[in-house]
């Protein structure tokens, strides 16, 4: 009988649990056994595991979060902290490690499987970041939820007629405010991966201003090289405009799931699973053209996310 491991590692994002929950329910479902590792590495090199039976799994579908807890490890950042990890997995038999997480995760399995583990990773991370995958798991949600706090923003800055900064999570990558920025009628998004300078944005403003808009929002990633409060000083004192920060923060990271992130978490678990039942290993799962497929896992990490330059062109064209 095939035994396998799974955790959640670096941030958590909605729809975690739904992926936990289908590699639990897939997994048994083909005969496997399957252990639940908690707090990401740190459980792995702790060995902090216990097996899931099928109700173990119950309820938490439609929770944010995730049941088995996560964690950003340093001692997995080093090679005796892997080793130490590498002891629970033969301690406990198992023959695979599901590794649910980020780019910081999927390049910690990758050096698992360098120490011979088999490793099978999906893409569970708010930030949208893996180049090889056209989602993770929890932005979907993440960016509707930044939707949600901008028409809640929207009302309140029109009657003040005032300008409002949107902070928004996305230290190297800037998809959450891009999306939030398309999808919620910025004024102008402030992106790491784009040099722009703040005198364009002001002139966004005033432009807004002499042709009737009663407010602007303004959407900028926390990767954007500018601090907040000093960006809306600026703002403030070039326009002459009352203006506001809200920061957003872990209330983007919370919350149930939607429908799109329940659907990938649980089509990347049945694949992982299908994938491990059939031998294969060292896979990075991701959804390509509609489809849910395995991938090279050095190759998919290796495969940088592509910026789209004309989506970040589109925000001040509709905007105008
Ligand atoms: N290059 C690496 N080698 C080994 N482990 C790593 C590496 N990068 C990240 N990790 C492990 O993965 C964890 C999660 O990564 P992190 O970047 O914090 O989140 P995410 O997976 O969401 O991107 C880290 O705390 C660390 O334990
Ligand atoms: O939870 P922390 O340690 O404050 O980290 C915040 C970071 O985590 C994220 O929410 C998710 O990033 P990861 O998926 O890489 O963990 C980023 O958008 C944010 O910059
Ligand atoms: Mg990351």
């Amino acid at each position: 009988m095939m035994k396998i491991g799974v955790l959640t590692s670096g941030g958590d994002s909605p729809g975690m649990n739904a992926a936990v929950r289908a590699v639990v329910r897939f997994g048994i479902a083909r005969g496997m056994k399957v252990y639940g590792i908690y707090r990401g590495y740190e459980g792995l090199i702790d060995g902090e595991l216990e097996e899931l039976d099928r109700r173990a799994v119950g309820d938490i579908l439609q929770r944010g979060g995730t049941m088995l807890k996560t964690a950003r490890s340093e001692r997995f950042m080093t090679e005796a902290g892997r080793r130490k990890a590498v002891t629970t997995i033969e301690t406990f038999g198992l023959d695979a490690i599901v590794v649910i997480g980020g780019n910081g995760s999927f390049a910690g399995a990758l050096e698992l499987s360098r120490l011979g583990v088999n490793v099978m990773c999906i893409p569970g991370t708010i930030d949208n970041d893996l180049g090889y995958t056209e989602s993770t798991i929890g932005f979907d949600t993440a960016v509707n939820t930044v939707l949600d706090a901008i028409t809640r923003i929207r009302d309140t800055s029109s009657s003040h007629e005032r300008t409002t900064v949107v902070e928004v999570m996305g230290r190297h990558c800037g998809d959450i405010a891009l999306y939030a920025g398309i999808a919620g009628g910025a004024e102008a998004v402030l992106l790491p991966e784009v040099d722009r300078d703040v005198n364009s944005v002001c002139r966004k403003i005033i432009e807004g201003c002499n042709q009737g808009k009663q407010h602007s929002i303004i959407i900028k990633a926390e990767g954007y090289p500018m601090d907040s409060q000093e960006l809306v000083k600026e703002i403030s004192e070039r326009t002459g405009r009352s203006v506001r920060l809200v920061v957003l923060s872990y209330l983007q990271r919370g919350g149930s799931p939607t429908l799109q992130d329940r659907m990938l978490a649980t089509r990347c678990g049945d694949k992982a699973i299908e994938l491990l039942d059939a031998g294969l290993t060292n896979k990075a799962i991701g959804l390509v053209d509609g489809k849910v497929l395995g991938f090279n896992l050095k190759e998919a990490l290796a495969e940088t996310q592509e910026f789209d330059r004309h989506l970040y062109e589109c925000v001040d064209v509709l905007s105008r």
